[in-house]
């Protein structure tokens, strides 16, 4: 039995089209004492499955901000069933949730909401004191990681230092460019790899190059190298850096966005990409994308979600090769 509000086949919409929902818990940590959920040290647990782009933004944010010893990291792994985030020991999960033995993250969605209907997503930000969700809405955690627990990092960490994530002179320029980055690239993937039908894939898989073509684009224009808004690392290399990084390994094969690669179609992205990727720098904390990226498991967590779409069991998956190597060096 299939549960409808974990139901992977019921994924795209009658139409074959996919239609992402709206997260449902939205709520804020805030760095003031007297909010519902105030920053403090090792009172939240980040959910994330390590193949999931959109908990990879928070995993980034997390390392990048020198967040590791303040909020603690749970992997849950792909489900071997029906059910998709599981403790399985899979994708280095832990056997069971390690709060309360669950075996599943939709226990802890129906711990906080027994008549919980919507989808049982990664990442999830969760309160150990009041045992309540604060957020499964990774535009929003990583937001609060930015600022909320700066009353608690060295000097040179916090956002109004020299490494803001989300400077307020750029803020505009950011907020424009996630809106289409969103919208053709983050989530038009997915709307390529999961249609179910012809109509739909063709409807949407041209809109995603159109825009990698422009982020190429703005890539060469003054002021936006060597990252995408000058000198500093932000919100917006982050955000298009977790589609890019599983792009020519996953996408491009098991999600069939294959009219270019990054690696092959794209050198301003493919140089920007390898720039943030191999940087084991103070700059990236030693490495938070590398350390955050596990090129190994991507195809197999696509392949999957793409195999439970379908119908297909994960048993007889057949995963594709290359490209060999996943990532090319930075000077190749
Ligand atoms: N808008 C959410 C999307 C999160 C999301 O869709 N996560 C996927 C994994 S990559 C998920 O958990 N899907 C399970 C499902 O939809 O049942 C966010 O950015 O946090």
């Amino acid at each position: 039995m299939v549960e409808s509000n974990s139901d992977m086949k019921k994924l795209a919409d009658k139409d074959g089209h996919f239609r992402r929902k709206d997260s449902v818990f939205r709520s804020f940590i805030s760095r003031s004492p007297s909010a519902e959920f105030p920053a403090e040290a090792n009172r939240y647990v980040l959910y994330i499955n390590l193949g999931c782009p959109w908990a990879h933004r928070t995993n980034i944010v997390r390392s990048l901000k020198g967040l590791e010893d303040i909020i603690q990291l749970v992997k849950v792994g792909h489900g071997l069933g029906p059910i998709l985030w599981e403790f399985n020991g899979t994708d280095g999960s832990d056997e069971k949730e390690p709060l309360y033995g669950f075996n599943y993250l939709k226990d802890l969605y129906l711990k906080v909401d027994p008549e919980y209907e919507g989808r049982y997503t990664v990442p999830l930000l969760w309160d150990k004191k009041t045992e309540k969700i604060v957020s499964n809405e990774s535009s929003e955690i990583i937001r609060m990681f930015y600022t909320e627990f700066d009353d608690l990092l060295p000097a040179e960490l916090r956002e109004d230092g020299p490494r803001g994530l989300y400077p307020e002179h750029l803020r505009g320029e950011i907020d424009a460019m996630n809106e289409w980055v969103y919208h053709q690239i983050n989530n038009g993937v997915y709307k390529s790899g999961f249609a179910t039908s012809q109509e739909a894939y063709d409807a949407n898989v041209y809109t995603l190059f159109e825009g990698l073509d422009r982020v190429e684009k703005h890539l060469g224009e003054p002021g936006h190298q060597p990252y995408l808004f000058g000198d500093h690392i932000t919100e917006a290399d982050i955000r298009l850096y977790t589609t890019t990084i599983r792009f020519d390994v996953a996408y491009y094969s098991i999600f069939k966005c294959n009219i270019k690669m990054i690696r092959h179609d794209y050198p301003r992205i493919h140089r920007w990409l390898r720039l943030l990727y191999w940087d084991e720098s103070e700059r990236t904390r030693g490495g938070a994308f590398k350390k955050t990226s596990t090129l190994d498991l991507y195809k197999r967590g696509y392949a999957a979600s793409v195999g439970k779409v379908h119908g297909f069991p994960l048993e007889k998956l057949v995963l594709p090769a290359g490209p060999l190597p996943a990532i090319l060096p930075f000077d190749a």
